[in-house]
């Protein structure tokens, strides 16, 4: 911001926000925002529509500030992101006399397919309007849409910058965007300062989150590249650490655990080696309430494999609420991307010189892939389901899909139940949707798309089917909620922090 009436505009922002009770503060269970970052401080600009002269004070701020910062001629129609930006870019369009549109976080999905709503002229320039911004990532997604839809986007206008991620005018910069906003939590801080909203101790401890948000209280401990293998080497830095991820061989694990002697270390293993064993926690809090629970209090922690984790995802509801019964017959598939297979694998399809990489290929065909035990026993499966998984020719995404006749499920149950059931049981889950049933909306011409969880910690899942024979789908990317995601997402629960920090349910 440059004008001259700025600090004016600041200020009074800052003003609004405290009178309205829109900034809060919470250190101990901090609050999510839409980048996965967990933040215990947190501006709620939509509480600002209820309020009509706090709105229309802060509509005219925001009128003078894109007249003065952007120029009078330098727009042709406003676009409101999904959802909040929405209502303030209808009043600034409105007060700059100009055309609106709206933009969707992703196309509809069926009927136009429209990702951007209302009149759109090819060329003209258009000015985003949002709510407020955290690290701006999600407006690179809404500056796109609209550029794909013949737009020139220069500009964002938001209420409220958090102004304390690094990135957040960097990112929009390298995309030829410019970020502009009333106000920031510097103004905040200064006006609750001045005006003594909140007291000085929990003002201090915001100001140290504003000054450092990305520190946490985690020191990494880091082996030296050359001592990897040096048995004294690790013994000493695992029993230093109040947790260490093992990221190893089955074979490197075991001997890894061994070298534990330090009662308040934590380990969180990536390995196949302790999924079915029973002093370990199997990490997969979704499982159940119990499971959760025991997660926060364990002190070993195995990982769940990525075909596994997709496959009990989808089967185990359906056995814990009595609807499949343990012996149902099962058979599953999984295709996966390459990056699952090691670096050799990735190597192998990175250099490009094998044709045959070009098609998906089966593997594990002797029906003993390594993930089997641990889907039997967690699923609570009374006996091993058939499983055969593919890896083709992309990097990361994974899909089991998993078939089953409605003969053997409890009488009446189709696949409409199926996915009724699935609903519920995850219905609070902040990893897991479950999509309507059949949900063709959710294929693209009737293709279903294995890589739309990636670079994410969720898992999406899929009942198709009719009255006799049914398919589930999860998918997941087999880099996240298949392995590191899932890891950090165990350690968030044992170190009692938010579950979702550091990790994302949106792609
Ligand atoms: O820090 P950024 O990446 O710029 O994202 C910030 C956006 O996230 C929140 O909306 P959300 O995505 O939760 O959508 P909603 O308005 O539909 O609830 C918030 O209201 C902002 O609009």
């Amino acid at each position: 911001m440059t004008g001259s009436n700025h600090p004016f505009i600041a200020d009074t922002t800052a003003k609004i926000l405290l009178e309205l009770q829109a900034v809060h503060f919470n250190t101990v269970n901090p609050f999510m925002l839409t980048s996965g970052r967990a933040s215990p401080v947190y501006i709620d600009c939509r509480k600002l529509i209820s309020f009509p002269r706090a709105r229309r004070t802060l509509m005219s701020m925001a009128e003078s500030t894109i007249l003065d910062e952007i120029g009078f001629e330098q727009i042709d129609a406003v676009a409101g992101g999904e959802t909040a930006g929405i209502p303030f870019a209808a009043w600034i369009a409105d007060r700059l006399m100009l055309p609106m549109q709206y933009v969707r976080k992703k196309p509809k999905g069926f009927g136009r397919n429209a990702q951007i709503e209302g009149h759109l002229t090819e060329g003209a320039r258009v000015l985003l309007v949002e709510d407020l911004t955290t690290d701006s990532r999600s407006k690179i997604n809404f500056c796109e849409a609209l550029r794909t839809a013949g737009a020139q986007v220069n500009h964002v206008f938001v209420l409220f910058h958090y102004d304390i991620f690094a990135e957040s005018r960097s990112v929009l910069k390298e995309i030829g965007v410019e970020l502009h906003a009333l106000a920031t939590w510097w103004d905040v801080l200064r006006v609750a300062k001045s005006l003594n909203y909140f007291d000085p101790a929990t003002l201090d401890e915001v100001e140290k989150f504003l000054h450092a948000p990305a520190a946490c209280e985690i020191e990494i401990l880091r082996i030296d590249e050359d001592k990897r293998k040096d048995v004294a080497q690790r013994r000493a830095l695992i029993n230093t650490s109040d947790l260490t991820f093992l990221c190893l061989p089955d074979t490197a694990a075991r001997e890894s655990v061994t070298l534990v002697d330090n009662p308040d270390t934590c380990i969180i293993d990536a390995s196949t080696a302790f999924r079915g064993h029973h002093d370990w926690a199997y990490g997969l809090p979704e499982l159940s309430p119990a499971q959760r629970t025991r997660i926060r209090t364990a002190q070993r922690i195995a990982v769940p494999g990525c075909h596994a984790s997709a496959f009990i995802l989808s089967v185990h509801p359906l056995i814990a609420k009595g609807v499949m019964p343990p012996d149902c017959p099962l058979s599953s598939h999984s295709i996966t991307g390459y990056s699952g297979g090691g670096k050799q694998m990735i190597a192998a399809y990175e250099q490009g010189e094998n044709p045959l990489l070009t098609s998906p290929r089966h593997y594990a065909l002797g029906l003993e892939h390594k993930h089997l035990p641990e889907m039997t026993m967690h699923a609570e499966l009374a006996a091993a389901p058939i499983f055969t998984p593919i890896v083709a020719a992309f990097y990361q995404g994974l899909a089991v899909t998993t078939c089953f006749y409605s003969r053997y499920l409890a009488p009446g149950v189709g696949p409409q139940q199926v996915q009724a059931v699935l609903a519920e049981y995850y219905e609070n889950e902040p990893f897991i949707r479950v999509a309507p049933f059949d949900a063709v909306e959710n294929l693209d011409q009737g293709f279903f798309n294995i890589q739309e969880c990636n670079h994410t910690n969720r898992v999406d899942i899929f009942v198709f089917g009719n009255k006799d024979r049914i398919v589930t789908i999860a998918r997941l990317d087999n880099l996240g909620k298949g392995a590191s995601g899932a890891a950090i997402q165990c350690m968030n629960l044992r170190m009692g922090a938010s579950e979702m920090a550091g990790l994302t349910a949106i792609a």
